[in-house]
């Protein structure tokens, strides 16, 4: 253990009570180069690691050992300073179990058998995605340690493929990031396919997603494939997903517990092999009035990340405002060096309801119309410089439009972002208020 190591020498902690099983990781680990210390029982690891904690980078566990099981090791020792990122092994029983530990901080699961090109992967980004150092800043989603951390879970998130939900505000990423999980994952050559369940008319969800027969309604002249069959063995992306009728949670329970559904009107099952990631900007918890089914909530949320707002991770705000210039003046040939210090400073103290996308809208905005070659705070939040007087009368319809935006925002607050239930109490019909909202410009 005090042994002089190279410093880019892994130094891998094994805990695993089968002495064939650990035997052969053994060699294999020390063919690759890594250092590796094994312990037998689960005792002697916990007493043992608490004192190297800090020279481990990463400890390969298994979940059923003779004395003690690996969660109660994870668990003593996640108590103290420095504990170096858990990889667990486990028998396919032991799933639920293992998808808890990864939740409370396990770095990640493997289950029996395994592949051993595969558990190397696994050990690799294990211990990249969580010693601080390894990563070569390497991040896409931002610069912020709320944002790596997200990240971070994305990473090992890709090796299962168990639902995932993303969860965050309006505009924060949420797509962007379900795109980087399908992307490291191992169906990155398959589809990736989004259907936003809140802009579909609730009519035509269902055989947007499940696909129809010929016949199977007045109008339905061809076979018609759905989402869920042309994602194919890729990435089933449903984006907010609390929005999804209750007939239909139903329906979508049903795909992922048997894994195949059928097209709407049709009695065949079509095999269902795309891996299902949601994303909502509600909380669909179960006993908070969410209207969300429960026991569907449990299916989609077993990997669940959450993507934190702009206004909760500065160093983000200044990293995009670097990016999306950089981009805006890449695609125009106006000069513009950079924003103005105070800018910087306005932009840090805007709380950023819209997140990223308001972000982007305004640095596009403010290099579009950009009059020097600083872009100053007026640039970025026009809205916020004092009126001219021609400014000060705006036209009748400008104020028309503003005060339903806010009657339809209020509606949608009162009723959690249901469409159909904000409808209700505007009195207009789901699809007038949704052609509204698209001629405001309002999300949904
Ligand atoms: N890490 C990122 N890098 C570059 N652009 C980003 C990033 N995150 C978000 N964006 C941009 O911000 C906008 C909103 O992102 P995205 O659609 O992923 O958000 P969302 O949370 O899914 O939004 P909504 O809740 O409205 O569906 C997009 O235009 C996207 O390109």
């Amino acid at each position: 253990m005090n042994r002089a190591m190279p410093p880019d020498r892994a130094r891998i902690g094994l805990v695993e009570d089968d002495p064939v099983m650990g035997g052969s990781i053994v060699q294999r680990l020390e063919l690759e180069g890594w250092d590796v210390i094994w312990w037998q029982t689960g005792s002697q690891a916990v007493g043992e690691i608490a004192g190297i904690a800090g020279a481990l980078d990463l400890v390969i566990c298994d979940i059923r050992l003779s004395d003690i099981s690996g969660e109660t090791v994870f668990e003593e020792l996640a108590r103290q300073p420095n504990v170096p990122p858990f990889l667990f092994v486990t028998g396919f029983g032991d799933i639920d179990q293992a998808v808890r530990l990864m939740r409370s901080g396990a770095v990640d699961f493997m289950t029996k058998p395994f592949a051993m090109d595969d558990f190397l992967k696994r050990i690799e980004t294990g211990r990249r995605a969580t010693r601080a150092g390894l990563r070569l800043n390497d991040y896409v989603l931002g610069q912020s340690p709320a944002i790596q951390h997200a990240e971070n879970l994305i990473h090992r998130y890709a090796a299962h493929d168990l639902p995932v939900l993303v969860t965050g505000e309006t505009g924060s990423g949420k797509e962007v990031a379900a795109r980087l999980l399908h992307q490291l994952s191992a169906r990155a050559s398959e589809p990736f396919v989004a259907v936003n369940c809140a802009a579909i008319p609730t009519d035509l969800l269902e055989s947007e997603i499940f696909g129809h027969e010929k016949g199977a309604f007045t109008g339905a002249h061809q076979r018609h494939l759905g989402y869920a069959e042309r994602a194919k063995g890729g990435t089933l992306f449903l984006d907010e997903i609390g929005d999804m009728p209750s007939a239909l949670q139903a329906k979508l329970l049903r795909l992922i517990e048997s894994a195949s559904f059928s097209r709407l009107g049709g009695e065949t099952q079509v095999p269902f092999r795309a891996r299902i990631v949601t994303a909502t900007h509600r909380n669909l918890n179960p006993g908070e009035a969410s209207g969300f089914r429960e026991d569907l909530y449990f299916r989609l949320a077993v990997l669940p990340v959450d993507i934190p707002p702009l206004r909760q991770r500065p160093e983000d705000v200044v990293w995009f405002l670097g990016r999306f210039l950089e981009d805006a003046v890449g695609r125009s040939d106006v000069r513009i060096r950079g924003y103005s210090s105070l800018t910087e400073e306005a932009a840090l103290a805007h709380p950023w309801p819209g997140n990223i996308r308001e972000l982007r809208n305004r640095v596009d905005r403010a290099v579009a119309l950009a009059t020097s070659e600083w872009l100053m705070t007026a640039d970025l939040f026009p809205e916020k410089a004092a009126p001219t007087t021609s400014q000060r009368f705006v036209p009748l319809s400008d104020v028309r439009n503003a005060a339903e935006r806010r009657q339809i925002e209020r509606a949608l607050e009162h009723t959690g972002g249901q469409i159909i239930k904000a409808a209700e109490l505007l009195g207009v019909a789901r699809t007038t208020l949704w052609e509204k909202m698209t001629r405001l410009g309002m999300r949904y």
